[in-house]
């Protein structure tokens, strides 16, 4: 197995003064807290209406907690173990120790000196902290707020990307009028590009679709910098031919990224691969707890089937009827393993979530939504942008996967030579701006087989 023997290049980190990972630690993160705190503050009467005086008095804890967060941060003081007694603490603060026997001269493991994936991660758990160590306000989901607004706010591309689907699964019984392979291509392309809107890069600043999502599709083509869908379709199709006499149709895993439109998008592409019989199942895979602002957690995943539902649309609410149909037969199902909102690149996922890894081995493809998802698949590394993808996953192979990514962060392989040089030169923000994307493709080799 080409491996995690060989040393991966530096991770990217606060201490690059200037760099994407610099700003982000200095002034975004810091933003996000603050943020956080005036949502805990302008909730003080619903916590008191619900709880009384302890209500208030778990708001100010909370608040406390937070403020000396934010300050600890800004002053790049060293990390502390985490003290909430929640399951996976044993395993943030292990990492913790691996991070500080990489430190040089034993520093401690700081803000703005360890690597950026793994503070940005650590300060939304330590945030879950502030929560959880305020018992009152433990379930309360500090983002939230953003998540129900940039759902609403995305309505008219909801409908009409609704009403696209209904369409589609309609006109399906003419296969020349409507190719499933070309339908497939512009459904997977609404998901890819529904990652525009995640309310972390914007520091939950609204980030919402308001187009029609398929009509600017054309246009947005020349901004996939890898475009491996053929792949994909290839998987699909070799699901189909080998199911025997059983139901055919692949088991397709999505790791969902963000809540508001691209959740939207992610259930109109799982409804559109099921409907038309390429998968027979989709595990959707959210998170345990709120997390880098947008990102889906079951509560998120659950209403907004429910809002779907609800519309006065008629296309909007048909699809609704039918992912709450999907979900209660068992076709669709929700899963949120601890391990997508532990700070672990995703290399270490067989030995640190063998359950999770040996699950997604039951997959025919596992399609991985967003930018934090290729963050933690490269591992946040400096990657030369030549290096293959399936190098840069370094045995992370579970089964045939595919990024499907708004480049928002400084990391990006896999490119043809020269390419991330002219980009560059064309573009310096090229790879921070949410402008490009890439659908990269990954298959495991198959094994070799003994005769
Ligand atoms: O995973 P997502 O939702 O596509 O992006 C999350 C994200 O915006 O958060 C970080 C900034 O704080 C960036 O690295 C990354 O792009
Ligand atoms: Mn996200």
């Amino acid at each position: 197995m080409e491996a995690k023997q060989l040393k991966p290049p530096q991770s990217l980190s606060a201490k690059f003064e200037g760099s994407f990972a610099y700003l982000t630690v200095r002034d975004r993160l810091p933003l996000i807290l603050t943020k956080v705190i005036d949502t805990l503050h302008r909730n003080k009467n619903n916590f008191f209406d619900e709880h009384g005086e302890a209500g208030i008095e778990a708001e100010k804890k909370a608040i406390s907690f937070l403020s000396k967060l934010r300050n600890e941060l800004q002053t790049d003081k060293p990390v502390l173990p985490l003290t909430d007694g929640a399951e996976d603490i044993e395993a943030w603060n292990q990492y913790m120790q691996r991070q500080q026997s990489l430190m040089e001269d034993e520093q401690p493991v700081s803000w703005f000196k360890s690597p950026w994936l793994y503070v940005e991660c650590y300060m939304y758990r330590r945030i879950q902290e502030a929560l959880w160590l305020s018992p009152r306000v433990g379930d309360f989901d500090v983002f939230k707020e953003g998540k129900t607004q940039s759902f609403f706010e995305s309505q008219q591309a909801t409908k009409s990307l609704c009403m696209y689907l209904r369409e589609v699964l309609i006109g399906r019984n003419n296969p020349n009028k409507n190719p499933l392979l070309e339908q497939f291509l512009k459904f997977l392309q609404v998901s890819l590009w529904g990652n525009r809107c995640d309310l972390s890069i914007s520091a939950g600043q609204d980030n919402s679709q308001k187009t029609s999502p398929i009509d600017t599709l054309a246009d947005l083509q020349r901004f996939i910098l890898v475009d491996d869908s053929a792949d994909l379709w290839a998987v699909l199709m070799a699901a189909q031919a080998s199911g025997g006499t059983e139901i055919r149709g692949a088991t397709v895993d999505i790791i969902l990224d963000n809540a508001g439109f691209e959740l939207i998008t992610d259930l109109v592409l799982a409804d559109f691969i099921v409907s038309t019989g390429l998968a027979r199942e989709v595990r959707f895979h959210g998170k345990s707890i709120p997390w880098f602002v947008s990102d889906v957690n079951k509560q998120d995943f659950n209403w907004t089937i429910m809002q779907t539902m609800a519309s006065n649309h008629k296309e909007t609410s048909a699809c609704g009827v039918q992912w709450k149909r999907y979900m209660k037969e068992g076709v669709w199902s929700y899963h949120d393993h601890r391990f997508w909102t532990l700070p672990h690149a995703f290399w270490d996922m067989a030995t640190e979530a063998p359950d999770l890894y040996s699950s997604l081995q039951s997959s025919n493809l596992v399609l991985l939504k967003g930018d934090l998802n290729y963050r933690k698949l490269t591992g946040d590394r400096d990657w030369e942008h030549t290096v293959p993808f399936g190098r840069a996953l370094r045995g992370f192979q579970p089964a045939p996967l595919c990024s499907v990514r708004t480049l928002k962060a400084n990391v990006q392989v896999g490119l043809q030579p020269g390419q991330g040089e002219k980009l560059t030169s064309q573009d310096p923000d090229w790879m921070t701006s949410g402008k490009y994307a890439v659908i990269q493709f990954f298959s495991p080799p198959k094994e070799q087989v003994c005769s």
